[in-house]
């Protein structure tokens, strides 16, 4: 445990063999976020970007390398403490929603706030108000547009007030007039609640709204 807060790689590697093929993906990557910083992942398709989120989200292992979150070595935990923090600290929104289709809304939201043991259909509730979704509460995802699922999405991961929200591609499934109010949505909502956001994508005009942009080329990241 160290006093640092946010996020910290240091010296991150990760490749895949597929057959007797190895792919060398990200070559010793050291960055670190700072708590309440927007920041944007992009780079050419097939450069690492949704690897090294992974990565730092806790989703994937690195073969070496340490991934620090607010002073915890994260890889070091183990299964269940990994799960913990992920659940308590960390967020996630994905370019196919994820959303379960047999819940509804409401119900999608609560997910992550029953796992934790909190008040649940309260905090739903105003999650989804504050992504514009007041009347849409017992829809089902089908029953929702593009970018209605992706404020479903949003709605959850605010649900438990993470310390940092990772966002995969999260306009990508959506045209760009839904694109960008989503974007912007998920921006706002995230420096109202200074939550640390990290967003994947490979669409260099979105990250004009970041505060800082990182380029993934070549296994390495840029400035
Ligand atoms: N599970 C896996 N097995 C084998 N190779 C993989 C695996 N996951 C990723 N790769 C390879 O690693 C490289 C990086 O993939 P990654 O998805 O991180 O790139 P990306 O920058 O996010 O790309 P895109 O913008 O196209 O989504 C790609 O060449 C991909 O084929």
């Amino acid at each position: 445990m160290s006093e640092s807060t946010g996020v910290i790689a240091e010296n991150l590697h990760r490749g895949y063999s597929v057959g007797k093929k190895r792919v060398e993906v990200l070559h010793g990557i050291n960055l670190e976020i700072q708590e309440g910083e927007t920041i944007f992942l992009c780079g050419p398709s097939g450069a690492g970007k949704t690897t090294l989120m992974y990565i730092l989200a806790g989703l994937e292992r690195p073969e070496q390398g340490k991934v620090w979150v607010d002073g915890i070595d994260l890889y070091a935990q183990n299964r269940r403490q990994q799960a913990k923090i992920r659940n308590q600290r960390m967020a996630y929104v994905f370019q196919n929603y994820y959303l379960m289709p047999e819940l509804t809304a409401m119900e999608n939201v609560m997910m992550p706030a029953m796992i934790s043991g909190r008040d649940m259909a309260e905090r739903a509730k105003a999650s989804l108000s504050r992504v514009g979704l007041d009347h849409r509460l017992d829809h089902l995802p089908a029953e929702l547009s593009g970018g209605e699922q992706q404020r479903v999405a949003i709605a959850r991961a605010l649900v438990n007030s993470p310390r940092i929200i990772f966002a995969d591609e999260p306009t990508g499934n959506l045209d760009s007039r839904n694109g960008s109010q989503v974007m912007e949505m998920l921006l706002e909502l995230a420096r109202e609640e200074q939550t640390t956001l990290v967003v994947v994508t490979h669409d260099e005009e979105l990250a004009r709204h970041s505060d800082r942009t990182l380029i993934v080329k070549d296994g390495l990241v840029a400035d």
